[in-house]
């Protein structure tokens, strides 16, 4: 019997509701941060593209030298292995409701996710903030990560520029961008990012 949920469901069991937020933003625009207070106080799995990258590398995958010369030069990873990556935490978390951040990154990335998984976005969240203070903050975040220097962050910078703002409005276009301005404090982009999340009746006590 062919069982169509699957087709609804990005091969998801049953016919559960998989609620998806894309978190995007520049470089250094500090979805990451933002991304685990959204954990702390609202139902979510927060699942970062670049974070399941990195680990892609560190297991000694047969891509890992292909993924570390990418992120090197701050270019994207083809998105057939960033979207298996996805939906294996996806499936593995055995939740509901997904903080997808840094991705999609192109069009490419949306493209690939959407035939794959199905799954239409609930929203974009879209943090907002100046190229000066992106660099100012990926230059002292002292993660060790290989592309957090000068040169490597202006190709990201124009990669984000050139592939990835398109795809935010592509889903500008369809109304679904929430965004929010990254520039203050932490505390602040929380407050403004909790009045987004609010409306959609997911917080957990
Ligand atoms: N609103 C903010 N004001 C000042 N610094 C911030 C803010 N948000 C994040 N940061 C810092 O900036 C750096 C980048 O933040 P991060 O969350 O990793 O951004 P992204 O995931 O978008 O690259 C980190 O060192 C973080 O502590
Ligand atoms: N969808 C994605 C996300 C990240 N990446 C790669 O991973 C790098 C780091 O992404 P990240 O999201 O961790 O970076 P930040 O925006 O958090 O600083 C990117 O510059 C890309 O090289 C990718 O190829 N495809
Ligand atoms: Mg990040």
């Amino acid at each position: 019997m062919v069982d169509s949920s699957k087709d609804v469901n990005g091969g998801f069991p049953g016919d559960k509701k998989i609620t998806v937020v894309f978190v995007l933003g520049g470089p250094g625009s500090g979805k990451g941060t933002q991304c685990a207070k959204i954990v702390e106080n609202f139902g979510f799995t927060h699942l970062s593209a670049g974070d399941l990258l990195r680990a892609e590398i560190k297991s000694g995958s047969e891509n890992g030298s292909m993924i570390s010369n990418m992120i090197k030069e701050g270019k994207i990873v083809p998105s057939e292995v960033t979207v298996e990556l996805l939906q294996k935490a996806m499936l593995e978390s055995g939740n509901d409701k997904f903080l997808i951040d840094g991705f999609p990154r192109n069009e490419e990335n949306r493209a690939t996710f959407e035939n794959v998984t199905k799954i239409e976005p609930e929203f974009i969240l879209f943090f907002n903030c100046p190229e000066e203070e992106m660099e100012r903050r990926l230059l002292s975040r002292n993660q060790g990560r290989d592309d957090d220097n000068i040169e490597t962050i202006r190709k990201r910078f124009r990669v984000f520029v050139e592939s990835s703002v398109p795809v935010v409005e592509y889903y500008d276009m369809k109304g679904k961008v929430r965004k929010v301005d990254a520039l203050k404090p932490i505390d602040e982009v929380f407050e403004a990012v909790k009045a987004v999340f609010d409306p959609f009746h997911v917080k957990v006590e």
